[in-house]
């Protein structure tokens, strides 16, 4: 089985308040981007990567590219502004427009290749999979003063990556564009066609590195290994 991957680094990391994009921070020892592509390089069943960045990072990123020997190729492409519209240019820039395609956040270094492939199977089956956890706080809805408390056991937090036919994913991002939709994640796209996604447990480990205090949880994490 083999997929291609789409991981985005196009962002400006504005809530990591470094100044620059995330992406380049290190954290043990590498750049945060360096891990994230290294489990994807790591992967036999991974055919391409097609790393997304805006035209302000492409030289500092191909300089950290030049720095290490890759075993899958990588393909540069330009992102936009949001990161919906990075996930329609790697899309586009796909080098086969077949097949299932995994989108990743950039920001999220610790996915396994053991759940890379349990999304892989789940996503032949199903057209589209993402990873995701159970909610572990109580999710409150607040309309004004009023609250309401979401029943905890149908909850579930998405992650990435988010694997999908590449024909439903393409067609789920041209209509939200049309319609001037803005979703948060590329699974919500492919609801509003109506059409099921499935879910694969993902881990907790699998954080999305947002705010200064994420990085201290990554480093931790990468201690207690
Ligand atoms: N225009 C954008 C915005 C985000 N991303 C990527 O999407 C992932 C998830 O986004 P987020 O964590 O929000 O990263 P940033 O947009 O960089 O952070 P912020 O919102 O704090 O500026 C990141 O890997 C980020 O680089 C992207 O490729 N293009
Ligand atoms: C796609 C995502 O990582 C799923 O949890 C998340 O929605 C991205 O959100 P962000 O605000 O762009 O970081």
């Amino acid at each position: 089985m083999y997929y291609q991957a789409i991981v985005l680094a196009a962002g400006q990391g504005k809530r990591m308040q470094a100044g620059h994009n995330k992406q380049f921070l290190t954290i043990g020892q590498k750049p945060l981007i360096v891990h994230t592509l290294n489990v994807f390089d790591q992967d036999p069943w991974c055919a391409s990567i097609t790393l997304v960045v805006s035209n302000s990072d492409r030289e500092l990123m191909q300089q950290l590219l030049a720095a290490q020997k890759w075993t899958t190729p990588i393909n540069l492409t330009e992102g936009g502004s949001e990161r919906q519209e990075s996930v329609l240019m790697g899309l586009e820039a796909l080098p086969d427009k077949s097949g299932i395609v995994f989108i990743h956040d950039g920001a999220r270094p610790f996915v396994t290749i053991e759940r890379l492939h349990a999304l892989a199977e789940a996503c032949l089956e199903h057209r589209g999979a993402i990873l995701a956890v159970p909610v572990t706080d109580t999710i409150k809805l607040r309309r004004g003063n009023r609250l309401e408390t979401m029943d905890r056991g149908l909850l579930w937090a998405a992650q990435t990556p988010q694997a999908f036919d590449y024909q439903l994913i393409y067609d789920a991002h041209v209509s939200a564009k049309v319609d001037g939709v803005l979703g948060t994640d590329d699974a919500s796209l492919v609801e509003r066609l109506d059409q099921d996604v499935f879910i694969v447990e993902g881990s907790y480990d699998n954080m999305k590195l947002t705010t200064p205090e994420d990085l201290y949880k990554a480093e931790a994490f990468l201690n207690g290994k």
